[in-house]
């Protein structure tokens, strides 16, 4: 990634409980780009994004937008990360609709039975986006949980935020809706947001996102084009497997197979 970065992490580290679980890790994310980030559990996956975020405490320098992070107001912060937490669950019996509406609250609408036009145009899209639009006044906590995680999905893109982070958005999804929300994203960072996903699907990962981010301990071991930042080495030494490599319509086919 050779583009001016919208995000940028210098030195980043993080401890937690006494632990230190993120340590030293640099990157530089430009706009228009899909970045999987990927690394056995408990590698800092998570911590990472809620660090870039803002969420968490942590050492070193983030910056969004040319802007020190910690020197923007939290509002200004919510505007600029669609944030959709790891395995997010809405207990408030509220529809669809509102809780995807939440995603305009850094834009003001604190109402979402009086949405402006902006902000129900937004809503739409993010809902249209994620097919949840027949879900829209049926209430979340009736959803399956699959259906539940797309609706939290809609929430984070109806932020319409330069950078989109989503923590393993596919994981409770039916082949098909995992397929439909990584092309959303790629879609969503063809139109020039940056989109960091959380996977553990190192096939979509590899089909989808043109660049990768693999995490080891709490380090950023390997980057770059997913072929590349997905190399044997780095299948065998970072997740002790061998993979299965092909090609089928012109794309990366990366099939996990067997231990090493
Ligand atoms: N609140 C916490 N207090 C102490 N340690 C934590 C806390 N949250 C996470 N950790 C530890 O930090 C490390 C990184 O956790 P993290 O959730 O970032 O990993 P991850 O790569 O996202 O994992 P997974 O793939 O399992 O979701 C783990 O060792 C975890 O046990």
């Amino acid at each position: 990634m050779s583009e001016i970065a919208l995000l940028t992490a210098k030195g980043l580290s993080v401890r937690l409980a006494g632990r230190v679980v993120l340590q030293d890790v640099s990157l530089a994310l430009s706009p228009g780009h899909l970045v999987a980030l990927v690394g056995p559990n408990g590698a800092g996956k998570t911590t990472l994004l809620r660090a870039l975020a803002g969420l968490i405490p942590s050492e070193g320098d983030i910056e969004v937008g040319g802007h020190a992070l910690a020197s923007l107001p939290l509002r200004e912060r919510a505007k600029r990360f669609g944030y959709l937490p790891q395995g997010h669950v809405v207990h408030w019996p509220l529809p669809a609709r509102d809780i995807v509406a939440l995603g305009r609250y850094p834009h003001g609408a604190t109402d979402p039975a009086r949405l402006s036009p902006r902000d129900a145009e937004a809503v739409l899209r993010a809902m249209q986006a994620v097919d949840v639009m027949e879900f829209s006044d049926r209430r979340v906590t009736e959803l399956s949980g699959g259906e539940r995680s797309r609706v939290a999905l809609a929430r984070a893109l109806a932020v319409e935020a330069p950078v989109i982070l989503a923590d393993e958005p596919t994981a409770s999804l039916d082949p098909r809706h995992q397929i439909d929300v990584m092309k959303n994203l790629r879609a969503t960072a063809d139109k020039g947001v940056l989109v960091v996903v959380v996977t553990h699907d190192l096939g979509l990962a590899a089909r989808f996102a043109d660049h990768m981010l693999v995490l080891r301990e709490g380090r950023l071991v390997s980057q770059g084009a997913p072929a590349d930042a997905l190399s044997e080495q780095v299948m065998a030494d970072v997740f002790r497997i061998r993979a299965y490599r092909a090609e089928f319509q012109r794309e990366a086919v990366i099939v996990p197979w067997a231990d090493v």
